[in-house]
């Protein structure tokens, strides 16, 4: 999975005991009152909407990828933070908000970065009544500079001013030093009641040596995805399926879900080419899949995802991805193999059956051995155009079966365009008792970007 940059973080869910049942129960009471929402009328579901703002200020992306992957655990938790650069709101209408966390970067001399000036320059000066908002900030600059965090610190006053009750001190991140950021995270997270990050089990940044890049899909009316194989410079570090590893090209770092297990010897990731408009090659992606020679080395953190691991015990497996969510479950359906688990069922989309049949041969494999029920959907096939969720929808009573057998459901790819149509039709399909169990079980995995 190609997902959002961090710089210097890490961001997951703790192994210790203590936090992991800590954030596993908040986790279970978010997903109870939520299902109790979604189940209502639709009317009262729009009304009860969570008023969640993560707004930030970026100009090279460090405070926008923090914003994003903080909204990713919000969605995580069936939460739906509205997410945006602060120019992009008008400064009264803050006060349409009555929680908000801020990452906000300074540039220039003390100043506010180009998707926030224009923000910053309708507030200055003005004082609209923000009195119902409470929010949390962490202030990202350098201490080299004169006035470090000065727009940060500056925001803060005038929401302040406004005000706005600031729900925990304001942090003030030197670098993106990892300490000061994991200390505000762990404030943000007692108070938004969402797990937002915990720094002990990312890794450090070892070395890696780029082996191979195999096309996934010649000639595919989709763009070029590329399965891309890093071999360790150093000692092979250990992660389980389900982990993510965060890659640092350039300034950019770069979230992807981990499609092999250390038992390969290699590190694989199923990358996709993103071209903009422009037909500009973007940045992580440009480099991973064309510019980079192959021998070339690059920085890999190794992150635990808890939440999207196997679940212990040998129950069945459902597994549904579009695209690049491939490699996530792929890495769990490596691990299944592994441990002589064949009661497995793969829904996976692409565009189109000639060109796109990512990994055909290992999950042919597996399916002509019968460890696989392998259904693939073709969006632009002929006859049949298909979605996973038309597939799932059509075999609604097999997947009542499985459910009731214990099945756990992964499901890895795009939150818009697959992650909520699935979350959507598991909850018209099955019962609300098996909607409960999956919950209250925790069978319900997913890795959504
Ligand atoms: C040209 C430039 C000017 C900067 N000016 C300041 C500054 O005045 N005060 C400060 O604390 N940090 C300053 N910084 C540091 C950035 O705030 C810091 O690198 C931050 O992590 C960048 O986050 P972003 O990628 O979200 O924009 C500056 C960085 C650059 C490149």
């Amino acid at each position: 999975m190609s997902m959002p940059e961090l710089s210097e973080l890490h961001w997951l869910f703790n192994k210790r005991a203590l936090w992991a049942a800590l954030a596993m129960s908040g986790w279970l009471m978010l997903c109870w009152i939520c299902l109790g929402k979604s189940r209502r009328p639709a009317v009262i579901k729009s009304a009860a909407a969570p008023d969640w703002l993560i707004a930030y200020a970026s100009q090279s992306g460090a405070a926008r990828e923090i914003a994003e992957r903080l909204a990713r655990t919000f969605q995580q938790c069936n939460l739906t933070p509205v997410l945006m650069p602060l120019n992009t709101i008008q400064p009264q209408e803050l006060a349409g908000y009555s929680r908000a966390l801020l990452i906000i970067s300074t540039y220039g001399e003390g100043e506010a970065p180009d998707n926030a000036a224009a923000f910053w320059r309708k507030a200055e000066g003005t004082e609209p009544d923000l009195s119902s908002l409470n929010y949390s900030m962490l202030a990202l600059g350098d201490d080299q500079y004169a006035d470090f965090c000065g727009f940060g610190r500056r925001l803060a006053h005038w929401l302040n001013a406004a005000g706005a009750t600031a729900a925990t001190p304001r942090q003030d991140v030197n670098r993106l030093e990892p300490g000061s950021i994991q200390s505000w995270s762990r404030q943000a997270s007692t108070w938004a009641g969402v797990p937002l990050y915990d720094a002990e089990t990312s890794g450090a940044f070892e070395q890696w040596r780029l082996l191979e890049r195999l096309q996934l899909n010649p000639n595919s009316p989709g763009s070029p995805a590329w399965l891309i194989r890093l071999a360790p410079v150093a000692d092979m570090p250990i992660w389980q399926a389900g982990d993510l590893a965060q890659l640092s090209i350039g300034s950019a770092l770069r979230t992807y879900s981990i499609a092999s297990l250390p038992e390969d010897g290699v590190l694989e990731l199923i990358v996709r080419q993103v071209v903009s408009a422009q037909g500009v090659a973007g940045h992580g992606s440009g480099w991973l899949c064309c510019h980079a020679e192959l021998g070339a080395t690059l920085d890999v953190r190794l992150q635990s995802n808890p939440a999207f691991h196997l679940p212990e015990g040998d129950a069945p497996g459902i597994f549904i991805g579009a695209g690049t969510g491939l490699a996530g479950l792929r890495g769990l359906l490596r691990q299944r193999q592994h441990q002589g688990r064949g009661d497995n069922w793969l829904i996976f989309g692409e565009r189109c059956l000639q060109h796109d049949l990512w990994l055909n041969e290992e999950l042919d494999s597996w399916a002509a051995q019968g460890k696989l029920l392998l259904d693939r959907c073709f969006s632009r096939a002929e006859h049949r155009p298909e979605y996973v969720q038309h597939r799932l929808a059509a075999k609604a009573d097999q997947l009542r079966q499985w459910v009731d057998r214990g099945a756990s459901i992964h499901v890895c790819g795009s939150l818009a365009g697959m992650g909520r149509e699935i979350h959507r039709l598991l909850q018209e399909l099955l019962t609300a008792e098996q909607w409960m169990k999956l919950h209250q079980q925790q069978r319900y995995r997913r890795d959504l970007y």
